[in-house]
């Protein structure tokens, strides 16, 4: 990975995510924007002649199929959005396969499913895959596998599949077009509203108004951005947040659009896993002590702090650290099964060596398998 820490790097990034919304892609009669999608390709395309690696999430294969199957309008029930993006996922890609054909660049389609994320086997196995494609001088085109997926089974949205994927890949920067220029202080369409140009962190959210509605065709509104910007700026990745039409300044650097720079440290893939797309299987609570020592970031979480489990987990499973009031501190993957904590509560090493015998004298989640909870707020309409 190569830190961004400003906007006129982002020319010269060696990999980077762009992730492009339906509304940007389809028009008012549910028929692919091809104009839109060949801009986009001629910029990618630029990039990976100077050497450089973009990964394409896109979205648009439920809004594609809606004119070809005659649809009136984003079907909502999930067998007929299942079918719409069974039908226009084929067409979106064969239109991007097509456009970068003609520049003599060949991409790699990769359907990802919320499952792909949350279990480390087949994260792993998504990231070996991606890598090679990137070897290979391939350019990856995601979406989410939605001719599968069900609500529950769902990333949400592709905001949040972008951040996760560019987080797997370990990007230098992740690009958000959509179909406003920028991020405003309030929904655009209001009166008097502004764009921010910059968010340096949190603090400069304070105040803004997003609602979570978005287009016809889109999904999530703003909201959904703005967690899939939290989520990325969080482990170090700025976000570039405007317009499809703007693809190019902003890529190349340029003051358009909204820059969220990086509010956290670049951190290891397993650790990004952990926090934001591992799925947790139980609780462990903490007694106040462990809280301190826990968000003091240094120390491993020892059963001597415990003082109850919930859930059933194994070994290896990630697990949420919580404190006696029940709120999140931490992530960890557990070195210990839900069924033989009970027996461990409160002891020291010590004793639990000489109780249960050696082997029970290791920390719970050792302190590299640990990653903070930060709180978040944010004013939704
Ligand atoms: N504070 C805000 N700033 C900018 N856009 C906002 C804000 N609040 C709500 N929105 C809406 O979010 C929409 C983008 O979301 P969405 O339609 O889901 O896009 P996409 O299809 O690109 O994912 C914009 O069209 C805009 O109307
Ligand atoms: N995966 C879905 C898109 C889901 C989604 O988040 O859409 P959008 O809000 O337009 O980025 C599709 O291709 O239709």
């Amino acid at each position: 990975m190569h830190p961004i820490a400003a906007r006129a790097q982002l020319s010269t990034a060696h990999r980077i995510v762009v992730k492009i919304g339906s509304s940007s892609l389809t028009g008012a009669d549910g028929h692919l924007n091809l104009d839109a999608l060949r801009k986009l390709v001629q910029v990618i395309a630029d990039r990976h002649e100077s050497g450089l690696q973009t990964l394409l999430v896109t979205s648009g294969a439920v809004a594609a199929g809606i004119g070809p199957l005659g649809l009136p309008s984003r079907p909502r029930d999930v067998a007929t959005a299942q079918a719409a993006a069974s039908v226009g996922q084929g067409m979106l890609v064969a239109r991007y396969a097509e456009a970068f054909a003609d520049r003599s660049i060949t991409v790699g389609q990769i359907l990802l499913t919320a499952e792909d994320t949350v279990r480390r086997t087949r994260y792993k196995n998504a990231q070996r895959s991606l890598e090679r494609l990137f070897r290979l001088g391939v350019v990856p085109i995601v979406n989410e596998n939605d001719a599968v997926v069900t609500d529950e089974l769902r990333f949400g949205d592709n905001d949040r599949l972008a951040a996760l994927v560019a987080q797997l890949v370990g990007a230098d920067a992740l690009v958000l077009l959509t179909d406003v220029d920028g991020l405003y202080d309030g929904p655009p369409t209001r009166e008097g509203t502004r764009r921010i140009s910059e968010v340096l962190g949190p603090s400069d959210l304070e105040g803004i108004e997003v609602s979570g509605r978005g287009s016809d065709v889109g999904t999530g509104g703003m909201l959904t951005k703005l967690e899939s910007v939290s989520i990325a700026t969080g482990s170090g990745i700025p976000v570039v947040l405007t317009k499809a039409d703007n693809a190019r300044p902003a890529i190349a650097g340029e003051r358009v659009g909204t820059w969220f720079a990086p509010t956290g440290k670049r951190a290891s893939r397993k650790r990004l896993w952990i926090a934001h797309a591992a799925r947790v299987q139980g609780k462990i609570v903490l007694d106040d002590g462990a809280v301190d020592a826990v968000l003091g970031g240094r120390a491993s979480l020892l059963a001597a702090g415990i003082v109850g489990v919930e859930g059933e987990f194994v070994a290896g499973d990630p697990v949420e650290l919580v404190s006696k009031s029940g709120s999140v501190i931490a992530r960890g993957l557990t070195g210990f099964d839900a069924v033989e904590i009970p027996d461990m509560l409160g002891q020291s090493s010590r004793a639990l060596r000489e109780s249960l015998g050696s082997g029970y004298d290791r920390e719970v989640i050792h302190r590299d398998d640990l990653v903070l909870v930060r709180p978040k707020g944010l004013r939704v309409s």
